[in-house]
C-alpha cells in the first residue's frame, strides 16, 4: 500500500526513508524529538516532497501529486477546528469546502457523528467541547475523506491516558472496519502496543 525510497534535506538534517507497508497494517512510528518522523509523515502525504526517489501510494506513483489527490487522510496533533462552526460543520469540512451540505452529505456527517460517539454534540460549537470531544470530531472529520491510508501524528497525546485509551481504541475499530493501512507516530508506544501489527524506529533521519 506505501512504497517509498526516498531522499529529503532539511538544512540541519538530511533524510533518507525507506518503506514497504502492505495493506492492513497498523504501524507505530517511535523515535526522538527531532529524529524526522513528522517528516516522514509529511512525505507520505504530499505536505514535504521528496528531493529523490520515488513515492507509491495504492500502487500508484504520488511522488509529485498534491495532498489532496493521494490516498491518504492525515490528522495532526493539534485538531486544527473552526471554534466558530459547529460539530457538525467541522466534520462536513471533511466532505466539502463549502458550509452548505446536501442531504446525502449531511446523512454522512451524522453517520459518522454516531459511530464516534458525538452524536449529541452535533450543534454546538467546537470551542465549547472538551480537549478528546474535539480529537473525536477532527478524527471523524478525516476519516469522512474515506481514504485508505490513515496517519496519525501523536493526536492524542495531550489527552489524559483514559481518553486517550478510548481514542485509541476507537481507531483500532475503525482500522478495522475500514481496512485503513495506518501509521501512527506515537509517544507511548507501550500503552498501545496491542494497536498495531509493527513498528518501525526512525533514528536521525533513518528507518533503522
Ligand atoms: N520546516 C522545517 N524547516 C527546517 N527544518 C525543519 C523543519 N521541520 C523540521 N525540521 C527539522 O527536521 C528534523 C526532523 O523534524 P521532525 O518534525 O520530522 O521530527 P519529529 O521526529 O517528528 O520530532 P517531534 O517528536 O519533536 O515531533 C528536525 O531536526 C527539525 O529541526
Amino acid at each position: 500500500m506505501i512504497q517509498m525510497n526516498v531522499e529529503f534535506d532539511y538544512p540541519e538534517l538530511p533524510m533518507k526513508f525507506k518503506l514497504n507497508i502492505a495493506k492492513g497494517e497498523r504501524v507505530a512510528v517511535i523515535g526522538e524529538s527531532g529524529s524526522g518522523k513528522s517528516t516522514l509523515l509529511n512525505l507520505i502525504a504530499g505536505f514535504e516532497l521528496a528531493n529523490q526517489g520515488e513515492v507509491y501510494l495504492a500502487g500508484q506513483n504520488h511522488t509529485h501529486t498534491q495532498p489532496a489527490d493521494r490516498p491518504v487522510s492525515m490528522l495532526f496533533q493539534d485538531n486544527n477546528l473552526f471554534p466558530h462552526l459547529t460539530v457538525s460543520q467541522n466534520i462536513g469540512l471533511g466532505l466539502t469546502p463549502s458550509l452548505r451540505l446536501s442531504q446525502s452529505q449531511n446523512n454522512k456527517v451524522e453517520e459518522i457523528a454516531y459511530q464516534m460517539g458525538i452524536a449529541d454534540f452535533l450543534s454546538r460549537r467546537a470551542d465549547k467541547l472538551s480537549g478528546g470531544q474535539k480529537q473525536r470530531v477532527a478524527l471523524a472529520r478525516t476519516l469522512l475523506r474515506d481514504k485508505p491510508i490513515f496517519l496519525l501524528d501523536e493526536p492524542f497525546s495531550a489527552l489524559d491516558p483514559i481518553r486517550r485509551e478510548e481514542l485509541q481504541e476507537l481507531v483500532y475499530t475503525l482500522c478495522i472496519q475500514k481496512n485503513l493501512t495506518l501509521l501512527m507516530v506515537t509517544h507511548q508506544f507501550d500503552e498501545v502496543k496491542q494497536l498495531f501489527t509493527s513498528v518501525i524506529q526512525v533514528e536521525n533521519g533513518n528507518i533503522v
